[in-house]
Protein backbone atom coordinates (compact mmCIF):
# COMPACT_ATOMS: atom_id res chain seq x y z
CA UNK A 1 0.00 0.00 0.00
CA UNK A 2 1.11 3.42 -1.10
CA UNK A 3 1.42 5.28 2.81
CA UNK A 4 3.03 8.43 0.57
CA UNK A 5 -0.51 10.28 0.18
CA UNK A 6 -1.49 9.89 3.77
CA UNK A 7 -0.91 13.34 5.69
CA UNK A 8 2.54 14.21 6.38
CA UNK A 9 1.99 13.87 10.36
CA UNK A 10 0.65 10.78 9.96
CA UNK A 11 3.16 9.32 7.49
CA UNK A 12 5.69 10.51 10.29
CA UNK A 13 4.05 8.69 13.08
CA UNK A 14 3.83 5.36 11.43
CA UNK A 15 7.72 5.36 10.44
CA UNK A 16 8.20 6.38 14.61
CA UNK A 17 6.40 3.43 15.57
CA UNK A 18 7.51 0.93 12.99
CA UNK A 19 8.82 -2.14 14.93
CA UNK A 20 12.45 -2.96 14.14
CA UNK A 21 11.56 -6.51 14.73
CA UNK A 22 14.15 -9.01 14.57
CA UNK A 23 12.27 -11.94 15.80
CA UNK A 24 8.81 -13.73 14.79
CA UNK A 25 9.22 -11.87 11.11
CA UNK A 26 6.97 -14.88 9.66
CA UNK A 27 4.32 -13.26 12.04
CA UNK A 28 4.68 -9.58 10.24
CA UNK A 29 1.25 -10.41 7.51
CA UNK A 30 1.19 -9.00 4.30
CA UNK A 31 -0.84 -5.83 3.17
CA UNK A 32 -3.69 -5.49 0.49
CA UNK A 33 -6.73 -4.12 2.23
CA UNK A 34 -8.22 -1.04 0.20
CA UNK A 35 -9.55 1.38 1.95
CA UNK A 36 -13.01 2.74 1.67
CA UNK A 37 -11.41 6.31 2.25
CA UNK A 38 -8.04 7.57 3.64
CA UNK A 39 -9.85 8.29 7.25
CA UNK A 40 -10.22 4.54 8.00
CA UNK A 41 -6.28 3.95 7.32
CA UNK A 42 -5.36 7.07 8.94
CA UNK A 43 -7.73 7.16 11.88
CA UNK A 44 -6.12 3.30 12.50
CA UNK A 45 -2.68 4.70 12.27
CA UNK A 46 -3.08 7.22 14.60
CA UNK A 47 -4.73 5.21 17.37
CA UNK A 48 -2.70 2.42 17.28
CA UNK A 49 0.53 4.56 17.25
CA UNK A 50 -0.44 5.98 20.23
CA UNK A 51 -1.45 2.66 22.18
CA UNK A 52 -5.28 2.23 21.70
CA UNK A 53 -6.87 -0.55 21.14
CA UNK A 54 -9.27 -0.23 17.85
CA UNK A 55 -12.26 -2.60 17.48
CA UNK A 56 -13.12 -2.57 13.67
CA UNK A 57 -16.75 -3.12 13.35
CA UNK A 58 -18.65 -4.13 9.79
CA UNK A 59 -20.36 -6.63 8.23
CA UNK A 60 -19.17 -10.16 6.60
CA UNK A 61 -16.22 -10.23 3.94
CA UNK A 62 -15.73 -6.48 4.56
CA UNK A 63 -11.90 -6.93 5.07
CA UNK A 64 -11.40 -6.43 8.88
CA UNK A 65 -9.33 -9.38 8.80
CA UNK A 66 -7.47 -8.37 5.74
CA UNK A 67 -7.50 -4.80 7.17
CA UNK A 68 -5.73 -5.92 10.65
CA UNK A 69 -2.99 -7.65 8.52
CA UNK A 70 -2.47 -4.29 6.84
CA UNK A 71 -1.65 -2.49 9.49
CA UNK A 72 0.58 -5.50 10.83
CA UNK A 73 2.49 -4.72 7.68
CA UNK A 74 2.43 -1.15 7.72
CA UNK A 75 3.74 -0.55 11.40
CA UNK A 76 5.93 -3.67 9.72
CA UNK A 77 5.04 -5.63 13.65
CA UNK A 78 4.33 -9.26 13.77
CA UNK A 79 0.58 -10.43 14.73
CA UNK A 80 -1.12 -13.16 17.02
CA UNK A 81 -4.38 -14.18 16.18
CA UNK A 82 -7.45 -15.19 18.42
CA UNK A 83 -10.23 -16.35 16.40
CA UNK A 84 -13.27 -15.96 19.63
CA UNK A 85 -15.81 -18.82 19.54
CA UNK A 86 -17.79 -19.92 22.68
CA UNK A 87 -15.43 -22.49 23.11
CA UNK A 88 -12.67 -19.69 23.94
CA UNK A 89 -11.16 -20.09 26.89
CA UNK A 90 -8.36 -18.96 29.48
CA UNK A 91 -6.22 -21.42 27.95
CA UNK A 92 -6.48 -20.28 24.19
CA UNK A 93 -5.60 -16.73 25.23
CA UNK A 94 -3.07 -17.21 27.75
CA UNK A 95 -1.58 -20.81 27.04
CA UNK A 96 -1.22 -24.60 28.63
CA UNK A 97 0.47 -26.44 30.65
CA UNK A 98 2.27 -29.74 29.22
CA UNK A 99 4.14 -32.39 30.33
CA UNK A 100 7.88 -32.23 28.21
CA UNK A 101 10.90 -34.22 28.99
CA UNK A 102 14.29 -32.53 29.28
CA UNK A 103 17.50 -34.94 29.44
CA UNK A 104 14.91 -37.68 30.26
CA UNK A 105 13.21 -36.12 33.45
CA UNK A 106 9.69 -35.35 33.00
CA UNK A 107 8.97 -31.82 33.72
CA UNK A 108 5.75 -29.83 33.31
CA UNK A 109 6.27 -27.06 30.72
CA UNK A 110 4.16 -23.50 29.65
CA UNK A 111 3.10 -23.23 26.04
CA UNK A 112 2.68 -19.35 26.04
CA UNK A 113 -0.77 -18.54 23.86
CA UNK A 114 -1.58 -16.08 21.84
CA UNK A 115 -1.59 -13.29 24.12
CA UNK A 116 1.04 -14.23 26.40
CA UNK A 117 3.08 -13.91 22.93
CA UNK A 118 2.18 -10.58 21.37
CA UNK A 119 2.59 -9.25 25.30
CA UNK A 120 6.03 -9.98 26.02
CA UNK A 121 7.42 -10.11 21.99
CA UNK A 122 5.34 -6.11 21.90
CA UNK A 123 3.42 -7.26 18.69
CA UNK A 124 -0.35 -6.81 17.75
CA UNK A 125 -3.02 -9.23 18.52
CA UNK A 126 -5.72 -9.52 16.77
CA UNK A 127 -8.87 -11.12 18.02
CA UNK A 128 -11.48 -11.94 15.59
CA UNK A 129 -14.93 -11.95 16.14
CA UNK A 130 -14.64 -10.57 19.37
CA UNK A 131 -18.23 -10.70 20.32
CA UNK A 132 -18.43 -14.43 19.60
CA UNK A 133 -16.50 -15.29 22.88
CA UNK A 134 -18.48 -16.28 26.08
CA UNK A 135 -19.86 -12.89 28.10
CA UNK A 136 -17.42 -14.37 30.94
CA UNK A 137 -14.15 -15.55 29.10
CA UNK A 138 -13.16 -11.89 27.82
CA UNK A 139 -13.32 -9.68 31.53
CA UNK A 140 -9.94 -12.02 31.89
CA UNK A 141 -8.08 -9.35 29.33
CA UNK A 142 -9.73 -5.89 30.31
CA UNK A 143 -6.14 -5.39 32.32
CA UNK A 144 -4.72 -5.89 29.29
CA UNK A 145 -6.72 -3.33 27.21
CA UNK A 146 -6.31 -0.55 29.96
CA UNK A 147 -3.68 1.51 30.93
CA UNK A 148 -2.65 -1.17 33.20
CA UNK A 149 -1.17 -3.12 30.01
CA UNK A 150 -0.71 -5.87 32.48
CA UNK A 151 -2.20 -9.66 33.23
CA UNK A 152 -1.69 -12.29 35.92
CA UNK A 153 -1.18 -15.41 33.80
CA UNK A 154 -3.72 -17.62 35.92
CA UNK A 155 -1.81 -20.75 34.64
CA UNK A 156 1.35 -19.66 36.39
CA UNK A 157 0.65 -16.87 38.67
CA UNK A 158 3.63 -14.75 36.41
CA UNK A 159 2.39 -10.92 35.91
CA UNK A 160 2.97 -10.18 32.23
CA UNK A 161 3.27 -6.79 31.61
CA UNK A 162 3.13 -5.51 27.71
CA UNK A 163 6.08 -4.55 26.44
CA UNK A 164 6.61 -1.66 24.33
CA UNK A 165 4.73 -1.80 20.65
CA UNK A 166 1.83 -4.17 22.02
CA UNK A 167 -1.61 -3.06 20.17
CA UNK A 168 -4.14 -5.02 19.77
CA UNK A 169 -6.99 -4.96 17.11
CA UNK A 170 -10.61 -6.67 17.96
CA UNK A 171 -13.13 -7.37 14.98
CA UNK A 172 -17.31 -7.58 15.51
CA UNK A 173 -19.79 -8.22 12.88
CA UNK A 174 -22.71 -6.77 15.35
CA UNK A 175 -25.44 -8.56 14.35
CA UNK A 176 -24.66 -11.98 13.25
CA UNK A 177 -26.39 -14.65 14.51
CA UNK A 178 -25.05 -16.44 17.62
CA UNK A 179 -23.42 -12.76 18.67
CA UNK A 180 -24.00 -11.14 21.50
CA UNK A 181 -23.85 -7.61 21.77
CA UNK A 182 -20.42 -6.54 22.98
CA UNK A 183 -19.94 -5.65 26.75
CA UNK A 184 -20.00 -2.07 27.41
CA UNK A 185 -17.04 -1.91 29.80
CA UNK A 186 -14.97 -4.23 27.11
CA UNK A 187 -16.73 -1.80 24.17
CA UNK A 188 -15.49 0.90 26.19
CA UNK A 189 -11.49 0.03 26.39
CA UNK A 190 -11.46 0.81 22.39
CA UNK A 191 -11.46 2.92 19.43
CA UNK A 192 -14.03 1.83 17.31
CA UNK A 193 -13.71 1.87 13.59
CA UNK A 194 -16.63 1.59 10.66
CA UNK A 195 -15.85 -0.80 8.03
CA UNK A 196 -18.02 -0.82 5.23
CA UNK A 197 -17.88 -2.68 1.92
CA UNK A 198 -16.22 -0.77 -0.84
CA UNK A 199 -17.64 -0.07 -3.68
CA UNK A 200 -17.45 1.40 -7.15
CA UNK A 201 -14.04 2.18 -8.49
CA UNK A 202 -12.38 0.64 -6.03
CA UNK A 203 -14.38 -2.73 -5.71
CA UNK A 204 -13.45 -2.67 -9.33
CA UNK A 205 -9.71 -2.40 -8.72
CA UNK A 206 -9.96 -5.14 -5.96
CA UNK A 207 -11.18 -7.43 -8.38
CA UNK A 208 -8.68 -6.83 -11.24
CA UNK A 209 -6.32 -7.04 -8.09
CA UNK A 210 -7.47 -10.18 -6.14
CA UNK A 211 -9.19 -12.37 -9.00
CA UNK A 212 -8.20 -13.94 -12.14
CA UNK A 213 -10.80 -12.32 -14.34
CA UNK A 214 -10.28 -9.93 -17.03
CA UNK A 215 -13.63 -9.34 -18.90
CA UNK A 216 -14.12 -5.54 -18.53
CA UNK A 217 -18.06 -5.59 -19.00
CA UNK A 218 -17.86 -8.74 -16.77
CA UNK A 219 -16.22 -6.54 -13.91
CA UNK A 220 -18.81 -3.67 -14.38
CA UNK A 221 -21.43 -6.26 -14.07
CA UNK A 222 -20.29 -7.30 -10.95
CA UNK A 223 -19.50 -4.41 -9.48
CA UNK A 224 -23.39 -3.06 -10.23
CA UNK A 225 -24.49 -6.16 -8.25
CA UNK A 226 -22.35 -5.46 -5.21
CA UNK A 227 -24.08 -2.70 -5.39
CA UNK A 228 -27.82 -4.23 -5.76
CA UNK A 229 -26.80 -6.25 -2.61
CA UNK A 230 -25.54 -3.66 -0.22
CA UNK A 231 -28.57 -1.91 -1.11
CA UNK A 232 -31.18 -4.82 -0.60
CA UNK A 233 -29.25 -5.16 2.50
CA UNK A 234 -29.18 -2.20 4.00
CA UNK A 235 -33.45 -2.17 3.13
CA UNK A 236 -33.50 -5.98 4.97
CA UNK A 237 -34.94 -7.77 1.81
CA UNK A 238 -31.47 -10.06 2.30
CA UNK A 239 -29.26 -11.43 4.53
CA UNK A 240 -25.82 -9.90 5.72
CA UNK A 241 -24.09 -12.46 3.91
CA UNK A 242 -25.46 -11.65 0.43
CA UNK A 243 -23.40 -8.66 0.22
CA UNK A 244 -20.37 -10.28 1.52
CA UNK A 245 -17.12 -8.95 -0.74
CA UNK A 246 -15.47 -12.61 -0.18
CA UNK A 247 -18.57 -14.13 -1.65
CA UNK A 248 -18.32 -11.61 -4.70
CA UNK A 249 -14.66 -12.52 -5.47
CA UNK A 250 -15.36 -16.21 -5.42
CA UNK A 251 -18.65 -15.51 -8.07
CA UNK A 252 -15.97 -13.05 -10.00
CA UNK A 253 -13.10 -16.11 -10.39
CA UNK A 254 -15.56 -18.97 -11.04
CA UNK A 255 -17.07 -17.21 -14.18
CA UNK A 256 -13.93 -17.04 -15.78
CA UNK A 257 -15.22 -20.58 -16.80
CA UNK A 258 -18.88 -21.04 -15.43
CA UNK A 259 -21.80 -18.85 -17.24
CA UNK A 260 -21.85 -15.61 -14.33
CA UNK A 261 -25.35 -16.94 -13.05
CA UNK A 262 -24.03 -20.20 -12.22
CA UNK A 263 -21.16 -18.83 -10.59
CA UNK A 264 -23.60 -16.28 -8.60
CA UNK A 265 -25.67 -19.48 -7.59
CA UNK A 266 -23.00 -21.35 -6.10
CA UNK A 267 -20.94 -18.54 -4.72
CA UNK A 268 -23.88 -16.15 -3.62
CA UNK A 269 -27.48 -18.14 -3.86
CA UNK A 270 -27.10 -21.27 -2.36
CA UNK A 271 -25.67 -19.61 0.98
CA UNK A 272 -29.26 -18.27 1.57
CA UNK A 273 -31.68 -19.91 3.92
CA UNK A 274 -34.63 -18.67 2.43
CA UNK A 275 -36.73 -19.07 -1.12
CA UNK A 276 -37.40 -15.62 -1.49
CA UNK A 277 -33.77 -14.20 -1.24
CA UNK A 278 -32.62 -16.78 -3.48
CA UNK A 279 -35.32 -15.66 -6.01
CA UNK A 280 -34.48 -12.20 -5.36
CA UNK A 281 -30.75 -12.46 -5.81
CA UNK A 282 -31.49 -14.45 -8.60
CA UNK A 283 -33.23 -12.24 -10.53
CA UNK A 284 -31.06 -9.11 -9.38
CA UNK A 285 -28.22 -11.14 -11.44
CA UNK A 286 -30.99 -11.78 -14.43
CA UNK A 287 -31.65 -8.18 -15.23
CA UNK A 288 -27.28 -7.75 -15.27
CA UNK A 289 -26.11 -11.39 -16.85
N1 LIG B 1 -11.51 -3.27 1.17
C1 LIG B 1 -10.92 -4.44 0.87
N2 LIG B 1 -9.62 -4.47 0.50
C2 LIG B 1 -9.01 -5.65 0.21
N3 LIG B 1 -9.61 -6.84 0.25
C3 LIG B 1 -10.91 -6.87 0.61
C4 LIG B 1 -11.62 -5.67 0.94
N4 LIG B 1 -12.90 -6.01 1.24
C5 LIG B 1 -12.98 -7.34 1.12
N5 LIG B 1 -11.78 -7.87 0.74
C6 LIG B 1 -11.49 -9.28 0.45
O1 LIG B 1 -12.64 -10.03 0.84
C7 LIG B 1 -12.26 -11.25 1.48
C8 LIG B 1 -12.80 -11.26 2.89
O2 LIG B 1 -12.08 -10.32 3.69
P1 LIG B 1 -11.84 -10.52 5.24
O3 LIG B 1 -11.68 -11.96 5.58
O4 LIG B 1 -10.77 -9.59 5.64
O5 LIG B 1 -13.26 -10.02 5.77
P2 LIG B 1 -13.82 -9.92 7.27
O6 LIG B 1 -14.50 -8.61 7.37
O7 LIG B 1 -12.72 -10.23 8.24
O8 LIG B 1 -14.88 -11.09 7.23
P3 LIG B 1 -15.60 -11.90 8.46
O9 LIG B 1 -16.34 -10.91 9.28
O10 LIG B 1 -16.51 -12.84 7.72
O11 LIG B 1 -14.48 -12.59 9.18
C9 LIG B 1 -10.74 -11.31 1.42
O12 LIG B 1 -10.38 -12.04 0.28
C10 LIG B 1 -10.35 -9.85 1.28
O13 LIG B 1 -9.14 -9.74 0.61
Amino acid sequence: MNTNQLPKAVQELLENNKKQATDHQELIRSGGYLPPSEELLVDAIVALSMGKNILLKGPTGAGKTKFAETLSSLFERPMYSVNCSVDLDAESLMGFKTLAYEEEKQTIQFVPGPVTNAMKQGSFLYIDEINMAKPETLPLINGVLDYRRTITNPFTNEIVTAAEGFGVIAAINEGYIGTVPLNEALKNRFIVIDVPYIQGEQLEQLINDSTNLTDKQLISHFVTLSNDLITAVSQGKLSEDAASIRALLDACDLSIYLPPKRAILRSIVDKLEEDREKSFVENLADTLF
